[in-house]
């Protein structure tokens, strides 16, 4: 590990997936997260660590007056251990900037997210953000959604609603879901089910290849079951989508249809990081 200042650390370089979650997050951090941005929203996930290391790579003078808004449990603490100052959104209504990873992200950046089950708060603090960005490796990066993450859509449920709503879930003529189940906790975890952030549970629900391609359709009617929460199908919310490439290179997927391939370019080297 390099030092470039007395408070500004080059970590060591990182290749394969970790290496493309860290392209994504920095690039996406020095294109968006400019002085002038002082509510930023963290989202959760595996490449959210890169975004805030490279957040606070900018250095303390210009992360002082800024707050950091956390989607869950693990962002909370990355924004703690960053020496970032915490903040929640009964405080600040309205962000300035968003960025979270995704499951997968299709080319009209419809987004999968949920994986780690705090797609409630993760939606409610990109909707509030100006700008809400997405950052995640090549894998995400999908000509439709449901076959790069075939896991199914995650949707955050009230327990007391999560039978009926599985049972909607996997009868034809109700929702017609081709699989659904509830998330369960992994083995050597709590015994039982996943609990979110929020207290609810999560069912993870596959779709037909001719409903994937009309996302919004899927979000729309679930979101009219009572007991649902929120779902995990973000639509129309994404700016930009930047996907870190095995080469070194990342691919940027904007709201308006373009793509722009930027190479291994001295724009995401550590050295650009704001010294104080
Ligand atoms: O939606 C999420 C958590 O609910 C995450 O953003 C999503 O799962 C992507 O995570 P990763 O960066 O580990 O691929």
């Amino acid at each position: 590990m390099a030092t470039l200042s007395s408070n500004i650390v080059d970590p060591a370089p990182l290749s394969g997936i970790e290496g493309a979650k860290r392209l994504a997050a920095w690039t996406a951090v020095d294109r968006h997260i400019k002085p002038e941005h002082k509510i930023i929203g963290i989202g959760s996930g595996s490449t959210v660590p890169y975004v805030v290391e490279r957040i606070v790579a900018q250095g303390k003078e210009v992360n002082k007056d800024r707050v950091f808004l956390p989607t869950g449990f693990q962002s909370k603490e990355l924004i703690v251990k960053g020496g970032l100052t915490l903040a929640d959104i009964d405080q600040y209504t309205e962000l300035d900037v968003t960025i979270d990873g995704a499951d997968e992200v299709d080319p009209e950046l419809n987004c999968i997210k949920g994986g780690g089950a705090c797609q409630l708060r993760e939606k409610v603090l990109a909707e509030a953000a100006e700008t809400f960005i997405v950052v995640a490796d090549y894998r995400k990066n999908s000509h439709l959604l449901g076959t790069a993450w075939k896991q199914g859509v995650p949707i955050e449920v009230s327990p007391f609603a999560y039978a009926p709503l599985l049972n909607a879930l996997l009868s034809p003529n109700k929702l017609g879901a081709k699989s659904a189940k509830l998330r369960m906790s992994p083995s050597g975890g709590k015994a039982g089910p996943v609990v979110t952030d929020n207290g609810n549970f999560v069912i993870d629900a596959v779709f037909s290849e001719s409903e994937y391609k009309n996302p919004k359709e899927i979000l729309v009617k679930l979101k009219l079951v009572t007991g649902v929460v929120e779902v995990g199908l973000f639509c129309g919310m994404a700016k930009v989508a930047y996907f870190g490439n095995e080469d070194g290179s990342v691919t940027a997927l904007f709201a308006s249809g373009r793509t722009e391939l930027i190479g291994k370019s001295e724009e995401i080297l550590p050295a650009k990081a704001q010294e104080n």
